[in-house]
């Protein structure tokens, strides 16, 4: 029996299929030892007739990508085939992966050739293949929407012509679990028929399985494949590739680690074993980076949101024990733990958990109250709740009424067109100092106003000197309703030159108005948490 299932990565040939994708060599070359690095078995590095910069990447990669067997692409012809040998010539362990059609639909309209001629072409090119290199895969494309009796005739052919992987791409992501099983274990099974069986057996031939994800099944028929006794899958990283992309290995790597019980029981040996995990969040952001195609939050494994617990019962459950709502631990794939992210659906031992971590350890009565500020002030407002919003909570309960700045006046001109610029008049009533008042021009009117503030308070957004420096981290601001009547509520974050953080909200009809608001709260939060925040800190609060 196998000891292992032969993992193929064709990130950088199938995975660059992408609409919009198109990688350099240098790019190929960095992914390319990543993927290896991952216990990658055997790695796809392109189509080498495709152009001379392919060619070129495929033989760099052949040249210095260590550990892993190099295989390129090439359509069932000659010329294909001797241009993809000369690229992967120099690798460690090459391989030819040649493949045609077998289905009457391609047949038909694209080939515009026979059965038999098809047939031919295949085992012409595996046995011219086979006189290169003593490592060739030949792949059925479109096998799941071809005739079962030409295709398993075509895997036959092929083995006898000297094939040592038979792939059975679902190259339209057609099939489905069940489907695939019943037609891996049909052509393993005529293999065996007809004299394969040790070779099988031993890993000499090997059926490989390729899934394309059009109905989202990509992973499912994979692994519902391997069941059926394929010994070689094939996927990319991240999931990318032609249309809806590939299978993502990384699923499949997972699935089999999470449930190597399972697969052990129906199997018969573990089927997951040179795989170094904890490389798979790195291998995916470089895929991701290099390659332009973002990876949506809530994809499996490595989705931002993957071991994010953003309820409330969930938080409680994870902050008792992990293994609550988490089937993997994120570190075993490079993650650094997993996330408790404050929302709308968050609850108080998120909340005491978050605070805590920031380093105020409150009474309880004072985290019910913290709650009933953050589900009536924050909770319906913000979508994701940053910690300095959390913060400012506790800071206004604590400390509100000594707060040391009111904005008294203030006034703001928009300037439609010509050679004005917006510009902003602000009045604020300040504990220490008495009443400031400043001006301030901008690109915008709020530019305008939030000039105009850190001038009047000794600020600067933009590093004047004299002046104490102030980034903003971030501004956004949301309708609370529809219509041209909604109230605006905007959010800011603040840091200050020591890198403390400060948030404030602010609320009004007018959205000029309503940010204003929102940058004198988050001023008067950070002053407060500059004078006495880390003393309040030191204390158990039993307010
Ligand atoms: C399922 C898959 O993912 S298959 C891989 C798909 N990947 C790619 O196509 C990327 C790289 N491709 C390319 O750069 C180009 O298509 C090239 C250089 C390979 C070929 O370009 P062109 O010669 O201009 O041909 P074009 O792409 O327009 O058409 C494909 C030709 O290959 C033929 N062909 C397609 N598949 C095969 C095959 N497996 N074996 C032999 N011939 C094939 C077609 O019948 C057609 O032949 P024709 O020119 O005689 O009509
Ligand atoms: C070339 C083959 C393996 C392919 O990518 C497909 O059929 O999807
Ligand atoms: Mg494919």
């Amino acid at each position: 029996m196998n000891s292992k299932i032969v993992f193929f990565d064709t990130t950088l040939r199938d995975g660059e299929q992408s609409p919009g994708v198109s990688l350099n060599i240098k790019q190929k070359i960095e992914i390319g030892k990543a993927i290896a690095e991952l216990g990658i078995d055997v790695i796809e590095a392109g189509f080498p007739i495709t152009s001379p910069g392919d060619f070129e990447s495929v033989q760099t990669i052949a040249r210095e990508v260590k550990g892993a067997t190099i295989a390129a692409l090439a359509r069932a012809n000659q010329k294909d085939i001797e241009v993809a040998w000369e690229a992967i010539k120099p690798a460690e362990r090459p391989r030819i992966h040649t493949f045609i059609a077998t289905s009457d639909i391609h047949l038909k309209y694209k080939l515009k050739k026979s059965r038999e001629e098809v047939l031919e072409l295949a085992k012409q090119a595996v046995s011219f293949a086979r006189s290169l290199c003593p490592d060739v895969e030949f792949s059925a494309e479109d096998a799941t929407r071809s005739n079962r009796d030409f295709l398993a005739q075509v895997v036959l052919e092929v083995v006898k012509a000297g094939a040592t992987t038979i792939n059975i791409p679902d190259t339209v992501g057609y099939t489905i679990p069940q489907e695939y099983y019943d037609l891996i274990k049909f052509l393993i099974e005529n293999l065996k028929a007809n004299g394969y069986e040790s070779a099988l057996k031993k890993g000499d031939l090997r059926i490989s399985v390729h899934c394309h994800n059009d109905l989202g099944l990509a992973v499912a028929n994979s692994l519902s494949a391997i069941l059926a006794g394929a010994t070689q899958v094939e996927g990319t990283i991240n999931g990318i590739g032609e249309r809806a992309g590939n299978a993502a290995l990384e699923e499949i790597i997972m699935t089999l680690k999470t449930r190597a019980d399972f697969f052990k029981e129906k199997l018969g040996y573990e089927p997951l074993v040179n795989i170094n995990t904890k490389k798979i969040i790195p291998v995916s952001q470089l895929v991701s980076q290099h390659t332009g195609m973002l990876v949506q939050p809530n994809k499996a494994i490595v989705g931002a949101n993957a071991f994010a617990h953003e309820s409330g019962i969930h938080q409680h459950g994870v902050l008792c024990e992990r293994s609550t709502y988490e089937i993997i631990d994120p570190k075993e794939i490079g993650w650094t733990g997993s996330a408790i992210v404050l929302g709308k659906h968050s609850g108080r031992h998120a909340i005491s958990f978050k605070l805590e971590s920031l380093g105020w350890k409150l009474s309880k009565e004072m985290l019910d109250k913290v709650f009933e500020k953050y589900r009536s002030e924050v909770k319906d407002i913000l979508r994701k709740v940053d910690d300095a919003y959390l913060e400012g909570i506790v800071l206004d309960l604590l400390l509100e009424r000594e707060y040391r700045y009111k904005l008294t006046s203030s006034q703001v001109i928009s300037v439609l067109s010509g050679s004005l610029k917006p510009i902003a008049q602000v009045e604020i009533e300040d504990k220490k100092l008495g009443q400031r008042v400043s001006v301030g021009l901008g690109i915008g009117p709020i530019d305008a106003a939030y000039k105009a503030v850190a001038s009047a308070l000794g600020y600067t957004f933009t590093g004047e000197e004299g002046k104490k420096s102030l980034k903003l981290l971030d501004f956004h601001i949301d309708a609370l309703s529809g219509g041209t009547s909604a109230e605006g509520v905007c959010g800011v974050i603040l840091e200050d030159e020591r890198g403390i953080k400060s948030a404030g909200l602010g609320k009004d009809g007018d959205i000029v108005i309503a940010s204003l608001k929102a940058l004198i709260k988050a001023l008067n939060r950070l002053e407060a948490y500059q004078e006495k925040g880390e003393t309040l800190k030191k204390e158990i609060l039993m307010v």
